[in-house]
């Protein structure tokens, strides 16, 4: 306790302190130090204290000498993953194997990169993802480069980024550029692809959807196999999807880029990045939004120019030889388009004359719209096609579109989802200079359905029973539909067409002039047809080899033991011969066209067979009748059946009085009725039948 007492007694005498002189100040302090010091507990710490102070002194100033020394002799950088810069370095020193002094990995297996450090990877060479060595966080490795300069490389990692901090051993800054101008050339030559980015540092192209620029970056995309490198991928079967054809056009399995990842791929020299974003879907189940974005690595706003001018040449060129169908979804929209080979207007096999007349009317129509806007007529035409089933409509359209490189916008009045008002969204959703395709515009009218020269279903007085029509197969009205054909949306340059298998049950105001301007009947094949359909089948061929190769410039015979060859004018007899034994206007082309693929070889056995073919079409036909007509009389008897008993109900009803007798009378009136009603229903449909 002697230290304090010792304390307090100096203090006290530290009163002479109040005012006095700073002599005396200090005179008090030394005195009180003195008191303090001669405690040898006091006198050991404030020794500590002391040493303490002096070598932390020395610490800080040696660490600002050696941040001097490092600031005048080091250049240091850093390099944040996600930056370029980061990948360029990265790849850099991974090439130069830095990393291999390291005792700290972490392994991962990963196959889709290619990393520059792959002999560090156990390749098991079996398809199987490799096991990967990447330096974990670690101490850092001093990298002697070009023989001459000292690097020091740290590799950090935080929440998962990493970031690479070097130092240069040098005073000249211009090493580190060295440095990274060397890496970020090795990058560029090597094949290692661009970091993913999120945000948009460089030049940026979104296609949507909506635009048709959408389907020349697309289809560029799948042609050029550019996106090969690419290594997420859903497999499709589906043919319409937005799938890449790889090599072969034919593949039946398709690979269709994932959706909302991002694809890395080099394009002419340059790295760029793709994303396809799916749309999203709508209450209704309508997808719209999707989207095409396509970033360019690069400060060169012209190479985005470029791509969008090569993806458009692209499109435009394969467009000659290939149509697009547009076709709608379930609700009414434009959903996806079908490329189709194109077909040449010479395969269409239609009496002489009517190809040239359809092609040339379609084409003045085209060049002149001027005319028309001079005239002030509306600039639109329209075709109707009718006939027979498998006759040639469908394929007289498609030839067309390929003949004046336009895409068919593909209209089924029939389809799920097509009224009034979606039937006017698609046609204002249409391009200019388009051909607007309506099938089977008969399916918006009533129909009967039934053969026409089905004789009128009598009841047992004799009278007509009148036929209920069978309502329409579409939702879409007449009214909606001729608005919809007169609307300004059909003005610019669109050719619309139609086509029917009953022409005669289509509204007089729908197939008047202005509506459908140019009406073309489709027959049944008729004898010049079947010629030229035989010639089609078995052209005289200067380039047909025979099965070892060998030009043979025209069909063997089939019939002959010698396999002699048939020369032009033998086709030729052949196909007359072929021509007149099959009577005229009576099979479709699609029906001789089924037969003659059966031959397709073999002209000589298609003339030979053509008469048993016939044959058996007739009694194929002659059954189909035959079930047809027990079909109409089953349907004549049930519903005679039904109008007798609806009548005697009627009749009984109308003559009882109290309830519960008139249900008995009723019960035995229904039964005698009924025996009554199917004598009837017999005399009823032995009279509808002629018999
Ligand atoms: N006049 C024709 N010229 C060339 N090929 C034809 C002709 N008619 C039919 N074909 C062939 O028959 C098949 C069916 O033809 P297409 O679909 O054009 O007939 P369609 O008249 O439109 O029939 P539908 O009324 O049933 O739609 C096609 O494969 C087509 O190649």
């Amino acid at each position: 306790m002697s230290g304090p007492r010792a304390l307090i007694r100096a203090l006290r005498r530290v009163k002479i302190l109040s005012g006095r002189s700073w002599k005396q100040v200090i005179k008090a302090f030394v005195l009180l130090l003195r008191q303090a010091l001669s405690n040898p507990q006091v006198a050991e710490l404030v020794r500590f204290i002391f040493l303490g102070t002096i070598v932390e002194t020395g610490r800080v100033a040696g660490a600002k000498m050696v941040s001097l020394v490092n600031s005048f002799f080091l250049v240091k950088a850093s390099f944040k993953q996600g930056e370029m810069s980061y990948d360029w370095v990265s790849a850099y020193l991974d090439h130069h194997k830095v990393w291999n002094q390291s005792r700290t990995f972490r392994v991962i297996a990963r196959n889709a990169e290619r990393m520059a450090n792959r002999d560090l990877a156990l390749n098991g060479g079996d398809g199987y993802p490799d096991a990967i060595y990447e330096p974990s966080v670690s101490e850092p490795e001093l990298f002697h480069w070009r023989g001459r300069h000292w690097i020091t490389i740290n590799k950090h990692e935080n929440d998962g980024a990493s970031s690479l901090s070097l130092q240069v051993w040098s005073r000249n800054r211009s090493v580190l550029d060295e440095f990274i101008q060397e890496a970020r050339t090795f990058y560029k030559s090597s094949a290692q692809p661009p970091p993913r980015i999120d945000y948009d540092w460089s030049q940026s192209l979104v296609v949507g959807q909506a635009d048709f620029s959408y389907d020349w970056v697309l289809d560029y995309l799948q042609s050029e196999n550019i996106m090969a490198d690419a290594n997420e991928f859903t497999v499709s079967t589906k043919q319409n999807d937005a799938g890449w054809n790889r090599d072969d056009p034919n593949q039946m399995v398709r690979y269709v880029p994932s959706s909302n990842t991002k694809q890395r791929l080099r394009w002419r020299g340059h790295w760029m990045q793709v994303e396809m974003v799916i749309g999203y879907e709508d209450s209704n189940g309508r997808t719209s939004g999707g989207s095409i974005n396509v970033m360019l690595h690069s400060c060169n706003r012209d190479v985005l120019g470029e791509f969008i001018e090569a993806a458009r040449e692209h499109y435009t060129q394969a467009s000659i030889s290939r149509v697009t169908v547009h076709l709608t979804d379930n609700y009414g929209s434009w959903a996806r388009a079908v490329t189709k080979n194109r077909r040449a207007f010479s395969t269409l096999i239609l009496p002489s004359g009517v190809k040239e007349l359809i092609l040339a009317d379609a084409k003045e129509f085209l060049a002149s719209e001027e005319w028309y806007t001079f005239a002030g007529v509306p600039h639109r035409r329209g075709y109707l096609l009718y006939g027979e089933p498998g006759t040639g409509k469908s394929s007289t359209i498609h030839a067309l579109a390929g003949e004046l490189g336009l895409e068919i916008y593909f209209i089924s009045l029939a389809a799920p989802g097509i009224d009034d008002y979606t039937l006017g969204r698609l046609i204002r959703d249409t391009p200019p200079r388009c051909i607007l395709l309506i099938e089977d515009i008969d399916c918006a009218f009533p129909s009967r359905d039934e053969d026409p020269d089905e004789e009128p279903l009598l009841d047992s007085r004799g009278n007509i029973i009148p036929r209920e029509p069978i309502p329409p197969r579409s939702q879409v009205t007449l009214a909606g539909l001729l608005n919809v054909l007169d609307s300004v949306a059909s003005e610019e340059g669109r050719l619309t067409f139609a086509t029917t298998n009953h022409i005669e049950q289509l509204d007089p105001a729908l197939i008047r002039p202005g509506r459908m301007d140019l009406k073309i009947q489709y027959g049944l094949a008729t004898t010049e047809q079947l010629e030229q359909m035989f010639d089609r089948f078995y052209p005289y061929n200067p380039d047909l080899a025979d099965d070892a190769g060998q030009a043979i410039g025209c069909y063997y015979s089939s019939t002959s033991p010698a396999r002699e060859r048939l020369s032009a004018s033998v086709l030729a007899v052949l196909a007359r011969e072929f021509a007149m034994a099959v009577p005229a206007n009576r099979f479709s082309i699609a029906q001789l066209q089924g037969y003659l693929l059966t031959w397709k070889n073999d002209p000589q056995a298609a003339l030979a067979g053509i008469g048993a073919w016939i044959e058996r079409q007739q009694k194929e036909k002659q059954e189909i009748d035959e079930m047809k007509r027990r079909r109409r009389a089953e349907a004549a008897r049930r519903r005679a059946a039904e109008r007798e008993a609806e009548r005697e109900m009627s009749a009984v009803a109308g003559g009882s009085a109290g309830a519960v007798g008139a249900v008995e009378t009723n019960g035995v009136a229904v039964e005698t009725g009924s025996q009554h009603s199917n004598g009837a229903v017999q005399e009823t449909v032995e009279a509808e039948l002629g018999m």
